[in-house]
């Protein structure tokens, strides 16, 4: 048939490289916080995309910004097997419980340095999530569960716009996963409830709550208006994916689209671990998300294989927690999860 408009290549030129420009200003956004595109012009270009998807549906790939948000509501969550469990990190409330837990693991491994070398992240206060990617799509989501399955939410994470949909890389494993924690800002909490209390509707007690009540939600659409985001803090995949440290896990995940919390710092020694704990313990509530502690990891990935874990926790990593607030984010009111 004759052409009258632009060929069809070109139209599918066209609708990728407004992919491009989209998921480039989105990871800008959303990833770096850096803005550099106007609004307004990203929602030109988007909506040109959504035009030319729509008179050409067979341009329309999975990692289209504009397939991120779902339509029709899940009947329930399958359960889904984890490729690689997902463990609870153990707890320490103290400088004692600390070093009762480097010495623990030193028993295991005496020959390691003094200086043997941790990493501190924040820990972030929402819920923990696993990602699945092959050659390079995102190809499932679940949450955590009982670490050896849990719910198959894929549609509900692709709504998290630092979440990529495809990874930045030219060359992807054939398999990655990526874990982290979805986590509700507090900006963001404060406006849900206020419009939740204009509705008459029950508050979310706190953050953590909010988000992982927003994960169980089975409308994608839902899920979308709460504006959930993501920290990626590990990645494993085979061959060389497998054994880089814990900072360059960290610099990798960035580099492959994922928001990594800023903060992390590599500390020599405990010393280092114990004043960057205190150091945060003020700092951390200007911080526009909520924390419940710092994770200490070593940073070594051939110590962390070495060590391994116990039947519930990583022997290479500790939750060191700060002390529970007393005053309650927004308690006044009964809460339920919906
Ligand atoms: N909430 C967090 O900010 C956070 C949580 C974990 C984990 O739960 C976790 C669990 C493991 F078995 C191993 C490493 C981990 O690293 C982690 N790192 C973090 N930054």
């Amino acid at each position: 048939a004759s052409q009258t408009g632009p060929t069809t290549t070109a139209i599918a030129q066209r609708a990728s490289e407004l992919r491009q420009l989209l998921q480039q200003a989105s990871y800008a956004y959303y990833v770096l916080d850096q803005p550099v595109m106007e609004d307004a012009v990203y929602d030109r270009l988007y909506r040109e995309l959504q035009d030319l998807e729509q008179q050409h549906p067979s341009l329309i790939t999975p990692d289209s910004p504009t397939q991120r948000v779902g339509e029709q509501p899940a009947t329930g969550f399958e359960s889904v097997q984890h490729r690689i469990p997902l463990y609870s990190l153990e707890n320490a409330f103290d400088a004692e419980e600390l070093r009762s837990w480097d010495q623990r693991w030193r028993k295991l491994a005496p020959d390691v340095p003094a200086d043997a070398g941790y990493v501190c992240e924040l820990k972030i206060d929402g819920a923990a999530i696993a990602l699945s990617y092959e050659n390079g799509l995102l190809v499932r989501g679940a949450t955590r569960g009982d670490g050896t399955r849990g719910e198959e939410i894929t549609a509900n994470l692709r709504t998290i716009k630092s979440i990529p949909l495809r990874l930045q890389t030219d060359q992807p494993p054939e398999w990655l996963e990526v874990r982290g924690e979805a986590f509700l800002s507090l900006t963001r909490f404060k406006q849900l409830n206020t419009e939740r209390e204009k509705h008459g509707e029950a508050l979310f007690a706190n953050p953590r709550n909010a988000a992982a009540g927003t994960l169980r939600q089975l409308d994608p659409r839902i899920v979308a208006e709460r504006q959930l985001d993501f920290f990626a803090y590990s990645i494993q995949g085979p061959n060389d994916w497998a054994n880089l440290d814990q900072a360059a896990s960290l610099d990798c995940l960035q580099s492959l689209g994922f928001r990594v919390e800023p903060h992390r710092q590599t500390c020599p020694t405990l010393a280092e671990v114990e004043q960057y704990f205190s150091d945060w313990d003020a700092r951390r509530r200007d911080l526009p998300y909520l924390t419940d502690g710092v994770v200490v990891k070593l940073q070594s990935r051939r110590l962390q294989d070495e060590l391994g874990f116990t039947q519930k926790f990583p022997r290479w990593a500790i939750a060191l927690k700060y002390p529970a607030d007393e005053a309650p984010t927004q308690l006044q009111h009964v809460t339920v999860q919906v």
